[in-house]
């Protein structure tokens, strides 16, 4: 609905700038669909490795969570996240399952993916434009094998971005801590930005524990609350400047 009225307002007001254009948008709000770019990259460079964790789609027509679990050979834990990520606090409610037993309890349609050690913390990159900033959040801690053995059961976590602190004085393993290089960063976003067809997004990024180099991408959200982002003021006034000089060189009439 939304964006057949975008459609509308774009074809009758051809001299207003869409900074993202809503079909956009609406790619990164199934869960599927938001990661499919990220793993059709297949970045690799000398900086490092960025993927995405294996996962799948269960809907409502599949017989049972666990055949299909089983069938794809996915390995447990297993986070389970609603299929379409809109924002509202139910869309946001997601779980790990310990055990295969755990997984009759899931309520399709999900993506379920497998959970990645990470050491607790996630790095957030935000994106505005050319613009690249990189924060560390706290984020779930690693399942030891041992627990694993022990746990069963599904466990439900409400929305973690809304409880996580930031991690930016905390005193941390440094292998943990250490920032995504940035060369690969700006490659990844530069292609992304390219791929996706947007400027104003944030990724999720976790480094698998016990790696150096190994990244998975987890999550993408279309314009975040850039109020965490540092320096935001600045860069966003730039990106919005920039798109006023692009113009003025377009329709120099236009501009005052
Ligand atoms: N595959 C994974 N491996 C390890 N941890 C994960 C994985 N997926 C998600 N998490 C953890 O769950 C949290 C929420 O996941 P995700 O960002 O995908 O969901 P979300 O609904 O978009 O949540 P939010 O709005 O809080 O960002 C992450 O911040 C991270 O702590
Ligand atoms: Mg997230």
């Amino acid at each position: 609905m939304c964006i057949w009225l975008m459609q509308d307002f774009r074809q009758d007001h051809p001299e207003v700038t869409i900074l993202d254009p809503p079909e956009s948008i609406e790619h990164l709000r199934n869960r599927e669909s938001m990661l499919q770019d990220v793993d059709d990259m297949k970045l690799s460079d000398s900086c490092g490795v960025v993927g995405v964790p294996r996962q799948l789609v269960v809907t409502a027509d599949d017989s049972s969570v666990f055949d299909v679990v089983t069938k794809a050979g996915l390995n447990l834990p297993l986070v389970a996240k609603p299929l379409v990520a809109d924002g509202s606090q139910k869309f946001h409610e997601l779980s790990l399952a310990y055990d295969q037993n755990s997984l009759c309890e899931l309520e399709p349609p999900l993506v379920l993916q497998e959970f990645v050690n990470h050491g607790g913390i996630l790095f957030k990159v935000y994106v505005v434009g050319e613009a690249i900033k990189v924060v560390r959040r706290y984020s779930l801690p690693n399942v030891t094998k041992s627990e694993l053995s022990k746990i069963s059961g599904v466990f439900r976590f409400p929305r973690v971005s809304c409880a996580a602190a930031s991690a930016e004085d905390a005193d941390l393993d440094p292998e943990v801590a250490e920032l995504p290089p940035q060369p690969l960063l700006e490659r990844l976003a530069k292609e992304l930005r390219r791929r996706l067809g947007l400027q104003l997004f944030n990724l999720d990024i976790i480094r698998e524990y016990g790696t150096r180099d190994r990244f998975y991408v987890i999550d993408i959200n279309y314009f975040p609350g850039y109020g965490k982002m540092p320096d935001y003021e600045l860069i966003f006034t730039d990106f919005l400047l920039s798109f006023r000089r692009i113009k003025h060189n377009k329709f120099p009439h236009n501009i005052n």
